[in-house]
């Protein structure tokens, strides 16, 4: 077929083909059609029973994402090499797989998000709520300046206390939670103030205001950065949370965990 010779060369000598969320009988009519390609499932669910799986904590509402997302974690599982190139099978529109990328995994590339989601204690919703909201303050800042901010996901009973107030909460009695529209809005102009947010793992804001006291010291943290940083990672090393920390000074989104800075990334790539 003449279109072959043209948009073959999407699909021609991958190492891998990568198929997402993907119906059973697709899964198996690509089996059966080329036994000697390698096949990876990437889904929220292994519904096909795929030998090579990688688990979506979400559905990632943007190709390009959900497509970053699986090759970290297919990196990450050794599913595949640094260099490999894959075809990437996915729904754009709606319903059924129709679109196929040609997409090299470069270890340089890796963000750190698929440890941030599928490692974590907090529910990924949760995760990514917290994570937009950050980077699109990143991106807007505060009245057209920018601001820096710290959030603590997860573990909030041991995040509280580890940490003390510095204002009244104005999450005292409230029962509100990340994602909610209002919410981001109340917590873009509480982010000018100082301190903490903290976010329970189920995303309910327990806290604004809170100046965290972590016992752990001398975590890693890029020169030029100070004690923002320092908390948001010696926090992540103390208890189970991971934050998400927005720098004043050089404009970069980072996330820490086990007091290590698993992400880092520029909101106006986004
Ligand atoms: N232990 C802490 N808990 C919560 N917030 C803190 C803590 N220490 C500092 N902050 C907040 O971080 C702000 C900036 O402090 P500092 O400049 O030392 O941090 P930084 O790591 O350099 O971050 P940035 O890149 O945003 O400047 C402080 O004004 C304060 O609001
Ligand atoms: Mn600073």
């Amino acid at each position: 077929m003449a279109l072959d010779d043209v948009f073959g060369d999407i699909y021609a000598n991958v190492d891998a083909v990568a198929l997402f969320s993907p119906s059973g009988s697709y899964y198996e009519r690509l089996i059966g059609a080329d036994e000697e390609v390698d096949v990876i499932v990437f889904a929220t669910e292994n519904d096909v029973g795929a030998d090579a799986f990688v688990e979506l904590p979400i559905e990632f509402d943007e190709v390009e994402e959900r497509v970053k997302f699986g090759i970290e974690g297919a990196l990450e599982q050794e599913l595949i090499d640094d260099g490999d190139v894959l075809a990437c099978a996915t729904e754009v529109f709606d319903g059924s797989i129709d679109t196929v990328s040609r997409v090299r995994a470069d270890e340089d590339d890796r963000l750190g998000i698929y440890d941030l989601f599928a490692k974590s204690r907090a529910e990924p919703e949760v995760i990514k709520s917290v994570l937009e909201l950050v980077i699109e303050l990143g991106k807007k800042g505060q009245k057209g300046k920018p601001v820096g901010a710290l959030f603590v996901v997860g573990d909030a009973g041991k995040v509280m206390n580890k940490s003390r107030p510095l204002s009244y909460n104005p999450f005292e009695k409230s029962h509100v939670h990340v994602g909610d529209p209002i919410v981001n809005v109340m917590l873009k102009e509480f982010s000018r103030l100082d301190g903490a947010f903290v976010i329970s793992d189920a995303g309910k804001i327990v806290s604004a205001y809170r100046y965290l006291e972590p016992s752990a010291e001398g975590v890693d943290i890029p020169k030029g950065l100070g004690t923002r940083h320092m908390a948001g990672g010696a926090i992540t090393r103390d208890t189970n949370a991971i934050t998400i920390v927005l720098s004043e000074s050089d404009g970069l989104v980072r996330a820490f965990k086990g007091g290590e800075i698993i992400m880092e990334v520029d909101p106006e790539a986004y």
